[in-house]
């Protein structure tokens, strides 16, 4: 039987400033496909790094051009992770909850194509064979299935940024929870579990929030890289990684 049979496609969806992208960045998507892999029941399609727009006015964010050129440079060696531009490309900062549905309706869009592509092909065979029908109209149905399902990447400090009192509407909470899903991938300073364990909201939708452990850890963080290249220290190979829990490298 065919490995992927029956399980739900995946598109992770990643949205940040990129100011500039790290390796951790990278790392995220890689963390997440295994992660859900092993949970048997997806395949992971895509992965999308969305850097914010201009409009988010954070304090020394650079021009997003250069970010999404920094963030398409490093997506170079990926063969399923890419930069999609548009988010960054908005005037006006578009919340996250937009961002994924903008995505969400772009999937859509790519399904319903498949779809009148098939529905073409079928219609099409149908004429050459009438005995052929019910099968052929089944795949049709089938095709509509593919549409994968979008999911929010994040790291567990975008998580728990959720508690910051006016940073997120409760009704964007509920919808990238309730109707996305997430997948959080733990950092150091966030307690991802304790955080969901102690929202009404989150632990509601628990099931659809998907924690992923990273063993070694890298606290490497985009502030770091900024901090680094201001004091004109070196960048390269930033944390050679070590496993957590004290063990000892062997
Ligand atoms: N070391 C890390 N471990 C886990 N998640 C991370 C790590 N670094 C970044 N992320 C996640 O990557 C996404 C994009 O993050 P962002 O662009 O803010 O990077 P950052 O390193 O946190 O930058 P900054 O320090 O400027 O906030 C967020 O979901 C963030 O949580
Ligand atoms: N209400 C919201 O939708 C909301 C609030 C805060 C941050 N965000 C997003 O989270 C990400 C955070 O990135 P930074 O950690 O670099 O600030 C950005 O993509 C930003 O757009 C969304
Ligand atoms: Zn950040």
């Amino acid at each position: 039987m065919e490995q992927n049979e029956g399980r739900t496609p995946v598109v992770l969806l990643a949205c940040g400033s990129f100011n500039p992208i790290t390796n951790m960045h990278l790392r995220m998507f890689e963390l997440a496909r295994d992660y859900l892999h092993e949970t048997g029941n997806y395949k992971v399609v895509k992965g999308i790094i969305s850097p914010v727009g201009d409009g988010y006015k954070k304090k020394g964010l650079i021009e997003a051009q250069h970010r999404v050129a920094m963030a398409t440079l490093a997506v170079e060696g990926s063969d399923w992770v890419e930069v999609d531009p548009w988010e960054s490309e908005q005037t006006e900062w578009v919340e996250t909850a937009k961002v994924l549905r903008h995505h969400h309706e772009e999937l859509l869009t790519v399904g319903q194509h498949k779809d009148e592509v098939d529905r073409a092909k079928v219609v099409k065979k149908r004429k050459r064979n009438t005995s052929q029908r019910d099968t052929s109209m089944q795949q049709i149905r089938c095709s509509s299935r593919d549409v994968p399902q979008l999911k929010l990447l994040c790291g567990a400090d975008v998580l728990e940024s959720f508690g910051v009192p006016n940073l997120w509407k409760q009704e964007d909470i509920a919808e990238i929870v309730g109707e996305f899903g997430v997948v959080c991938v733990t950092r150091a300073g966030s307690d991802a579990e304790s955080f969901v364990y102690q929202s009404d909201l989150l632990w509601e939708h628990r099931r659809h929030i998907h924690i992923v452990k990273e063993w070694i850890t890298n606290e490497i963080s985009a502030t770091k890289i900024r901090r680094a290249l201001r004091r004109g220290q070196s960048v390269r190979f930033p944390n050679a990684g070590r496993v957590t829990a004290g063990s000892r490298t062997t």
